[in-house]
């Protein structure tokens, strides 16, 4: 990782999602462009990112979406390398122009941009139109990548994702892996220019013990989805749906009532179902063992 500051653009994208030179006011709408007012905000969000060694030493942190550096400049105090990828070009290059010592500025867009190897931690004050494609795209490179996130959203959409509401089909199907908790919240008078909404901070953490392996996340998240899509009140009865004769037995082999609400499965009576559903394929005999 060269430590001089540099803007890099590996790739030009077509049209409004890329890194293309967009008037100023349109950048600010397309590209959710609401920045920090104060140093002491961006200071207390990104204090929230633990210390490297809780992560692993190795990891590298990930900014997404830097704007005009508020919390990058908190960022580089710790001296721990930062790469901060940027989508407008305007806003890379004069991040870049400060030559922050172990920063690397990044031109791209966030959502196709190839992330380094081996483990990362990402932080960002996410834009409010494509911050869940964001957060889903750090969750999806598994527990031993993505060690952890500190992402400010919107405060709905946070508290959605920690619990507020009950158990919902994204959450259950990631918890296997992550937990997630509520930061700080920052009202909209923060930033400038005012959203339409207050945010508040969602951390993300790996788990260290995951409750699936996650080599088997994709027939994870499809039961999940299974369970989501019969529309059932209850697991029981979303069990009959799936599958009439099979349904209750693997309700008592998870030892999971059939009369739990479908939004009030933990996410251990969720791993549990799972595997009560889906034990892992059998491990073939070879010809000689059999014998
Ligand atoms: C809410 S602002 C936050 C700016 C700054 N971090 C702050 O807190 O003051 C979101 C930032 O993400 C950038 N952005 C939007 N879409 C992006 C994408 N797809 N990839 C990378 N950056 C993106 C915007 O240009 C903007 O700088």
């Amino acid at each position: 990782m060269p430590s001089r500051p540099r803007t890099d653009s590996p790739h030009r994208h077509e049209g409004p999602a890329g890194p293309a030179r967009l008037d100023r006011d349109e950048a600010r709408r397309v590209w959710g462009q609401n920045f920090f007012r104060s140093a002491g905000s961006a200071r207390r969000f990104a204090r929230q990112l633990t210390g490297a060694e809780s992560a692993g030493n190795d990891s590298v942190t990930v900014e997404v979406g830097p704007g005009a550096g508020r919390i990058t400049k908190e960022l580089v105090r710790d001296g721990h390398p930062i790469v901060a990828v940027e989508v407008d070009p305007h806003w890379a290059d004069r991040l870049a122009e400060l030559e922050l010592p172990n920063l690397t500025v990044v031109n791209d867009d966030f959502t196709t941009w190839p992330l380094p190897d081996g483990p990362l931690r990402f932080i960002g004050n996410l834009p409010f139109g494509t911050g869940t494609r964001m957060l889903r795209r750090c969750l999806a490179l598994g527990p031993d990548r993505c060690r952890e996130g500190v992402f400010l959203l919107q405060k709905q959409y946070t508290r959605k994702r920690t619990g507020a509401y009950g158990g919902n089909l994204f959450n259950a199907q990631w918890e296997p892996w992550y937990t997630f908790r509520r930061g700080l919240g920052f009202p909209r008078q923060e930033f400038a220019p005012v959203p339409g909404s207050d945010t508040e901070t969602l951390l993300v953490r790996s788990r260290p013990r995951p409750l699936a392996p996650w080599s088997r996340h994709a027939a994870y998240q499809r039961f999940v989805e299974d369970v989501f899509n019969t529309s059932r009140l209850t697991i029981g009865e979303a069990a009959r749906a799936l599958d009439r004769r099979a349904g209750p037995g693997w309700l008592r082999g998870a030892r999971v009532p059939p009369g739990l609400r479908v939004k009030d499965i933990t996410a251990e009576q969720w791993a549990d179902l799972f595997h009560a559903c889906t034990p892992p394929p059998a491990r073939r005999i070879s010809p000689q063992r059999r014998r």
